[in-house]
């Protein structure tokens, strides 16, 4: 269940309390999904780092893992109307973009055709293990980002979109603000890892529609 009493102004610690409280309680385990301010999301990272132990590439691969099988299910390949069952997965600069990477190559051996853009890349190593991974999968690296909505709505099914995660702050730097302006006028769904890029908390989105801050 969705609890709007927690969008802005209560007390992080009281949210991640109750928050706990839904999921021990069995309150939160309906089949409904359950949506999570951006103070909870970072709440719930720090505990699993901090008390739980779990390294970064640990989450990255079940958060990876677990948006291509959503994929599959949302998205079958069976639905696809092209015969080239091709996706579009674009990476931000932050570990959402890392979830991108993951996400790509799981979707590979589950019978897509992945390509991905990834513009910004940090000098990590987790990173650039994700990334020779992929291409030696033989999934493509698109340098430049198509720039017509039409020829992302020709070549591809469906778009992965793994830019920003809930990090996400302030105005949208470029390149990004260009390829979420793409993406705003694509007509192919969007299977956004996380969140809807650009939104700035978890919520507004729920009730003003998707995109509604951050860029035009
Ligand atoms: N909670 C978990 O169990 C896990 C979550 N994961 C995923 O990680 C993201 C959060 O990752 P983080 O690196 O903290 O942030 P983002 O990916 O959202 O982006 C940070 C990145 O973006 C840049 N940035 C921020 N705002 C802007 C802007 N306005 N314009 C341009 N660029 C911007 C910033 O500089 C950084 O470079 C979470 O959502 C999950 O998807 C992990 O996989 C681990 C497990």
């Amino acid at each position: 269940a969705v609890r709007a009493g927690s969008v802005r102004g209560s007390c992080p610690s009281r949210e991640w309390s109750l928050l706990i409280r839904e999921i021990r309680t069995g309150s939160a385990m309906d089949n409904s999904p359950r949506y999570m301010s951006q103070e909870e999301a970072q709440a719930v990272d720090e505990e699993l780092f901090n008390e739980y132990k779990f390294s970064v590439d640990q989450l990255m691969e079940l958060a990876g893992l677990s948006c291509a099988v959503a994929i599959t299910k949302a998205y079958p390949v069976s639905s696809f109307t092209s015969n080239f069952p091709t996706v579009l997965v674009v990476c931000g600069p932050g570990n959402n973009g890392g979830d991108g990477l993951v996400c790509a190559r799981h979707l590979k051996l589950f019978g897509y055709l992945p390509a991905i853009h990834y513009p910004k890349r940090p000098n990590k190593t987790l990173f650039d293990n994700l990334t020779t991974q992929c291409q030696k999968m033989d999934i493509a690296f698109l340098s430049e980002f198509p720039q017509e909505p039409k020829l992302i709505d020709g070549a591809y099914n469906l778009v992965v979109d793994a830019i920003f995660g809930f990090s996400f702050k302030g105005a949208v730097r470029e390149p990004f603000g260009n390829i979420l302006s793409l993406l705003k006028r694509i007509t192919i769904p969007i299977a956004s890892v996380d969140i809807p890029s650009g939104i700035v908390n978890y919520f507004p989105f729920l009730f003003n529609g998707l995109w509604n801050v951050g860029h035009s």
